[in-house]
């Protein structure tokens, strides 16, 4: 029994070692007004989390909370096993890199880099070399010698990287550190933050209200929106099982149908607006409609299909004509808007990712758009 009892102990403690960041019903009061509304989630070691959200949301309060700036009006935060509020500032093992560096001009790359040794009192005859090799994970060896306005943005940026990660923290918060670069520059940048992140195991917590960077960056994304979280998943089930028609709209591009529930049989739900018929399933098997009850059936550019004649579209479950309001040419793809009569004539948004592959349509053409019904999410209003 003492030996059960032993492994007992042994596991819960191994459990609660796993977990490096806990917030526990934290929210965020600015004289009445709820900016964190009882946020609660666990977090991981070695994990990357993004928290995305539009502005406004509550995302770098969240954030600043975490990191001990600010304590929360009510709830926990628990950074291995220790209460942040417990812990002073100097002893917390956080680095942190924002949109605004706060790099020092007046001092080289290196020097910068070096700064947070030199503030915590490490060994100096070991500084250089760690500097450099913080400067090789961030691909700038050889330029620790310039000085701040002689590198560029995104070298700059990386200078703050190496400089957070320098003294091996515990956790790293990101907070937008790419939203001043340009895209390509960004979209490098991102999968640079995923390979050093995974390359030395940190923790880390990044705030944007980039959809594609939480999608290509994070092993969980927290979806925000009023203060309150929205759903906490993997990026894939973001983006296919969203927990509400916020999240659905706020990832990716999203077409709402609304309509008057007509027949519910299991998870399948058919909805009727201006006489036709869609057919989905339930977004959240839990909160079955009623028939008469309203609902939105969601369905994203890329799961619908556009073409000249409805005869090619013939496997589809859902086929209805729309006329042609815009065609976007983005290079890779064209973003049809077509009008659809049948629906109350709602404009509806579709890819079209071969465009050099077939007629372009111009507007005012009529063409036919199809999906298949398990591609709509039924989502209670
Ligand atoms: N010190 C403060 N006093 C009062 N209200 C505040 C304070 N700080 C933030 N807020 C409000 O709390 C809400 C959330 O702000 P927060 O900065 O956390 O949003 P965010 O999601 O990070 O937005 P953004 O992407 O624009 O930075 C906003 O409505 C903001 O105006």
């Amino acid at each position: 029994m003492r030996h059960v009892g032993g492994e007992a102990v042994a596991a819960g403690t191994a459990a609660e070692a796993a977990v490096a960041v806990s917030v526990q019903n934290v929210s965020m009061n600015y004289d009445g007004f709820l900016a964190v509304d009882d946020a609660s989630f666990d977090l991981p070691k070695g994990k990357f989390l993004t928290i995305l959200g539009p502005s406004g949301s509550g995302k770098t309060t969240l954030l600043r909370l975490i990191a001990g700036f600010q304590r929360p009006t009510s709830g926990e935060i628990v950074i291995n096993g220790e209460k942040v509020s417990a812990v002073p500032p100097h002893r917390r093992s956080i680095g942190m890199v924002f949109q605004r560096l706060a790099l020092f001009p007046h001092m080289t790359a290196a020097e910068n880099v070096a700064f947070p040794l030199k503030m915590r009192r490490h060994d100096a005859r070991g500084i250089p070399e760690k500097v450099e090799r913080y400067l090789e994970l961030v691909k700038l060896h050889g330029l620790g010698a310039r000085r701040v306005h002689e590198l560029s943005g995104g070298q700059q940026q990386r200078v703050a990287i190496a400089r957070a990660l320098v003294f091996e923290p515990d956790l790293l918060l990101l907070d937008e550190p790419l939203a001043a670069l340009d895209r390509k520059l960004r979209e490098e940048m991102q999968l640079e933050f995923r390979r050093i992140q995974r390359e030395l195991g940190v923790t880390t917590i990044n705030v944007t209200h980039d959809q594609r960077e939480a999608l290509v960056v994070s092993d969980e994304i927290i979806v925000m929106e009023g203060g309150r979280i929205q759903q906490k998943a993997r990026p894939a089930e973001t983006y296919r099982q969203p927990s509400n028609a916020f999240v659905a709209n706020f990832i990716g591009v999203t077409n709402f149908i609304r309509g008057k529930v007509r027949l519910v049989a299991g998870h399948e739900v058919m909805l009727e607006q201006g006489g036709l018929a869609v057919s989905g399933v339930l977004a959240d098997q839990r909160r079955q409609p009623k028939a008469g009850d309203t609902a939105s059936g969601a369905i994203r550019a890329e799961q619908i299909r556009l073409s000249a004649d409805s005869k090619s579209l013939s496997e589809l479950d859902t086929v209805v004509e729309a006329i042609v309001a815009d065609a976007i040419f983005e290079g890779e793809r064209v973003v049809y808007e077509a009008r659809v009569a049948a629906l109350g004539d709602a404009v509806i948004r579709v890819f079209d990712h071969d465009p050099a592959g077939h007629t372009e349509f111009e507007p005012g053409a009529t063409v036919h758009l199809g999906w298949n019904r398990r591609d709509v999410l039924v989502f209670n209003d």
